[in-house]
């Protein structure tokens, strides 16, 4: 893949919602054009309170329109718990965003994962393969799912999915989903995208914000280390792009780029 992974750096998220918004609308566009629908996977974490932040403001214009009802969500990794519970990262995009989508608008198509499953996560993680399988056209005729658009976070470990650092599952090259049971970070039963699904999309976005984050940016910038963010950087180059605050990439000597409004 040629070209290196853009930096986007912001003095803080107030600045940094808008042109997050305007990255999200030229993929929308683009998706749109593309196939009449926009697929997008988000992650959860910190990442719904910023995205609620930058695409739950009213259009300055006609081109800046989030066309929800074109947009199918699926989630760039699960928690297998149930939808309800504090812990599931479709229960945290529902309150942060979904819920407060205007009343009587156009709604998303939202996949969530199958909970009738919880008790056996690589039953859960085919199931939601399945999903992508339905949306995406079979895995005969398609040998990876392209995502429009891929809304990730970044742990402080490096992780991103629910792909950790050393983990064996960096190594799946089959699978479009997979489980993992024993996750660093609680809790460890989990379903996420893999690596060549996650490289693959048209377009990965990180959004990592706050002084908590700038060990791991310096690693994942300055020397990668395998880090699963960093090994989605080499994978997507130039069509991954990271929107941080000033604080989280504090110390990192990457260029900065300047985004175009
Ligand atoms: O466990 C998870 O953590 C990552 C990173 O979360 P953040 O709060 O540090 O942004 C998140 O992207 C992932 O979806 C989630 O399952």
């Amino acid at each position: 893949m040629g070209g290196q992974a853009n930096l986007y750096s912001f003095p803080a998220v107030d600045a940094l919602a808008p042109v997050l918004r305007a990255y999200i609308i030229q993929c929308q566009t683009a998706g749109i054009h593309r196939h009449g629908i926009f697929k997008v996977a988000v992650s959860g974490g910190s990442l719904p309170k910023t995205l609620a932040q930058a695409l739950l403001t009213p259009p300055a214009s006609e081109d800046d329109v989030v066309h929800w009802d074109k947009w199918e969500i699926f989630f760039a990794d699960e928690r297998a718990v149930p939808l309800d519970h504090a812990d599931s990262n479709y229960a945290l995009l529902k309150a942060e965003l979904l819920d407060k989508l205007p009343a009587g608008a156009a709604q998303p198509v939202v996949h969530p994962i199958d909970t009738s499953l919880l008790d056996d996560t690589q039953e859960l993680a085919d199931n939601y393969e399945q999903e992508l399988v339905k949306s995406f056209a079979s895995r005969d005729s398609v040998k990876l799912p392209i995502f429009d658009l891929l809304l990730l976070g970044c742990g402080p470990d490096g992780h991103t999915c629910s792909l950790f650092p050393g983990h064996e599952l960096l190594r799946e090259t089959s699978a479009w989903v997979a489980p993992i049971e024993d996750s660093p970070k609680p809790p460890p039963k989990r379903v996420t995208l893999t690596l060549p699904v996650v490289t693959h999309a048209v377009r990965v976005a990180f959004v990592a914000t706050g002084g908590g984050k700038k060990e791991v940016m310096k690693e994942i910038f300055e020397a990668g280390n395998g880090l699963p963010c960093a090994l989605v950087n080499e994978g997507a180059g130039e069509r991954c792009s990271w929107f941080v605050d000033d604080a989280a990439v504090e110390g990192v000597t990457y260029p900065r780029r300047a985004f175009n409004l």
